[in-house]
């Protein structure tokens, strides 16, 4: 019998990141381990996930991950990863294949560091969330941001048609969902299944701006520094 009760977070936490430079671990908002630590914190307060697994070729990374499971939380699993499933060359899907094979069993809960603003409180509704969609038939959770927006394409407007209003208001227009990669939710077998992290029959689970804004680029990890000391300064825990 497939066992889809566990829930296992796995945090992929590449080497040699390009745009942020040492974006895992150089300090974050007064955490000295940076996002991995914050992250850690986060999952550690966490008591609905079984195992949190952080999978990286930094032995930096690697190191703390393996200091944290010693000292704090016996739940994280540091899993080397080959070098060449983490360099800036390997596609998604073949570090998604390889993930699939991380466990046998459970589902699989992906999340990165670079979404700061996920606390343990939105990672056990995130659990819940999945728990009720399984529950009516989904095979996977995908975290989305509904875009209710004025979308253009080369062709002009993509998502409401301006030859029957010209400027819709915009809770009028369609929606569109923007894969946000908070979190991805899938049994691991039904991702070997389909050799992906979203299944045939997903759920699009909607989350808010301030809980997704993510760093992809040096002037967004400062940026949401900021947001976090501010957070942080008004009493607003970031765990
Ligand atoms: C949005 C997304 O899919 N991010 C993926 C990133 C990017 O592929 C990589 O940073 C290049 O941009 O790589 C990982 O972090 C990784 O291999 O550890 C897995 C993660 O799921």
């Amino acid at each position: 019998m497939t066992d889809t009760g566990r829930v296992i977070a796995l945090i992929p936490a590449r080497a040699g990141s390009e745009r942020v430079k040492q974006k895992n671990t150089r300090p974050f908002a007064g955490f000295d381990g940076g996002l991995l630590e914050l992250k850690l914190n986060q999952l550690a307060r966490v008591p609905e996930v079984s195992e949190i697994i952080v999978s990286t070729n930094d032995p930096v990374v690697l190191d703390y991950a393996t200091q944290f499971a010693r000292d704090h939380d016996r739940r994280v699993s540091p899993i080397e990863r080959p070098d060449e499933l983490g360099a800036s060359s390997t596609p998604i899907s073949a570090f998604i294949r390889y993930a699939a094979t991380l466990r046998e069993t459970g589902v699989m809960m992906m999340t990165h560091v670079t979404h700061p603003f996920l606390t343990a409180a939105v990672f056990a509704d995130l659990i819940a969330a999945w728990r009720a969609a399984e529950a009516r038939g989904h095979d996977s959770l995908v975290t989305v941001t509904t875009l209710h927006k004025f979308i253009w394409d080369e062709n002009g407007p993509y998502n409401y048609d301006n030859t029957v209003e010209k400027w819709p208001r915009s809770q009028d227009i369609k929606p569109l969902f923007e894969i946000n990669h908070a979190a991805y939710l899938m049994p691991f077998a039904r991702m070997r299944a389909v050799d992906d992290r979203i299944g045939t029959n997903p759920y699009l689970h909607d989350m808010p701006e301030r809980l997704v804004m993510d760093i992809d680029w040096e002037d967004q990890f400062h940026l949401l520094e900021d947001i976090a000391l501010a957070r942080k300064a008004r009493g607003i825990s970031l765990l």
